[in-house]
C-alpha cells in the first residue's frame, strides 16, 4: 500500500484538529527502524494538524528485564502476574526505559517535542486493582490495575501547548500504591476520556484473525456486537487488545483499529487511505 497526496486530502480535512490515541505495542518497537519510523509518523500527524497522543506498551521489554534480574514472570488471561518485586521492574522499564526512549526518538525528529508522563503525573490515571478471569472465574494476579478514574486535563494542556504526550501505563491506586496497567486497556480509557476520534493499536500482526493462526482469516471490519461475540474465543495478547477496542467504541470513540506496526507508516495508511489498514471496530 502507498500513500497518495490526492487520496489523503479529504482525510486531512476530516481529521484536522482531531485527537488520535495511538497505542504503541512492545512488539512494534523491536528495531531501530521501527522506532524511528513510528516517531516520524507521530510528528507527521502533528504537522498535518492532528493531535496524536501515544500510549506505549513494553511487555517484551519488561519480560527481558525480569529475566535478566532473575524474577519469574507469567501471564494469566493476557495480563502479567505482578508481584511487588516485578512491579518495581515494570515501573523502571516502562517509565525509565521505554517511555523515555519513545520521547527521545520523537524529539530527534526535530519537530514538535514529546513529553513523557505516567499515570501519576497530573493525576492522569487512578488504578483499580483487578483480577484476571480464567474460565470465567477471577484469579488474583497481584498489583495489576484497570484504569479507574481518568483525568485527561494534563494531556489536553500538553496538546494545547503543541506537544506530543507519551503515556506510560503505570498508575497509583487510590492509596498511592503503584499498579501495572495493560497498555491496551489504558489506551482505551485515555481515548474515551479525551473524546478521541480514533484509537489505533499497533502490534505485530496484520489485525484480528477470526481463526488464528490461519492468515486467510483476517477481519477487516467488525461491529462492537460482532466483536463481543468473538471475545470469549480469543487467546493471549489479543484478549486485552480487543477488549480495549470494544471498550473504546462503547465509550464513544467512533472507531478503534488494530494495525500492523511492523509495516512502515501503518498509522498514516490507516488514517489517510480509503481502504484503511488492519482491523476496524465500529460501534
Ligand atoms: N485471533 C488473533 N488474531 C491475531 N493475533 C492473535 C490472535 N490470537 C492471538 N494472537 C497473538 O496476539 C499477539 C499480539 O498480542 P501481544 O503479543 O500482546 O502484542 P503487543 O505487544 O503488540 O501488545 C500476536 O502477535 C499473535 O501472536
Ligand atoms: C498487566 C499487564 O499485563 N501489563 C503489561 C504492561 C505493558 C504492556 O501492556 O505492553 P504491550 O502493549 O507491549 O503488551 C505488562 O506487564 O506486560
Amino acid at each position: 500500500m502507498t500513500l497518495s497526496f490526492l487520496e489523503a486530502v479529504p482525510f486531512l480535512a476530516e481529521f484536522a484538529g482531531a485527537t488520535i490515541v495511538v497505542k504503541y505495542g512492545g512488539h512494534a518497537m523491536t528495531s531501530p527502524e521501527l522506532r524511528s519510523g513510528f516517531a516520524a509518523d507521530m510528528v507527521a500527524l502533528h504537522r498535518a494538524g492532528l493531535r496524536p497522543v501515544v500510549v506505549h506498551g513494553g511487555g517484551p521489554q519488561i519480560s527481558a528485564m525480569l529475566d535478566r534480574v532473575g524474577i519469574a514472570s507469567e501471564f494469566t488471561g493476557g495480563l502479567r502476574v505482578t508481584s511487588p518485586e516485578a512491579m518495581e521492574i515494570v515501573r523502571m522499564v516502562l517509565i525509565g526505559q521505554v517511555g523515555s526512549d519513545v520521547v527521545a526518538e520523537i524529539n530527534k525528529q526535530g519537530g514538535p517535542t514529546a513529553v513523557g508522563l505516567s499515570g501519576a503525573d497530573g493525576g492522569l490515571l487512578t488504578a483499580v486493582r483487578r483480577p484476571a478471569y480464567v474460565d470465567g472465574l477471577p484469579v488474583d494476579i497481584g498489583q495489576v490495575g484497570d484504569a479507574g478514574a481518568v483525568d485527561p486535563s494534563i494531556v489536553t494542556t500538553l496538546l494545547d501547548a503543541g506537544h506530543i504526550p507519551v503515556i506510560s501505563t503505570v498508575a497509583p491506586d487510590a492509596d498511592g500504591s503503584p499498579h501495572n496497567l495493560n497498555a491496551d486497556t489504558a489506551a482505551a480509557a485515555v481515548a474515551i476520556a479525551l473524546g478521541a476520534r480514533k484509537l489505533i493499536v499497533l502490534t505485530d500482526v496484520a489485525g484480528l484473525y477470526a481463526d488464528w493462526p490461519d492468515t486467510d482469516s483476517l477481519i477487516s471490519r467488525l461491529s462492537a456486537e460482532e466483536l463481543a461475540k468473538l471475545l470469549p474465543d480469543l487467546s493471549a495478547g489479543m484478549v486485552p487488545k480487543m477488549e480495549a477496542c470494544l471498550r473504546a467504541v462503547q465509550g464513544g470513540v467512533p472507531a478503534a483499529h488494530v494495525v500492523d506496526g511492523r509495516v512502515p507508516h501503518s498509522t498514516l495508511l490507516e488514517i489517510f487511505t480509503h481502504d484503511g489498514f488492519g482491523t476496524m471496530v465500529t460501534p
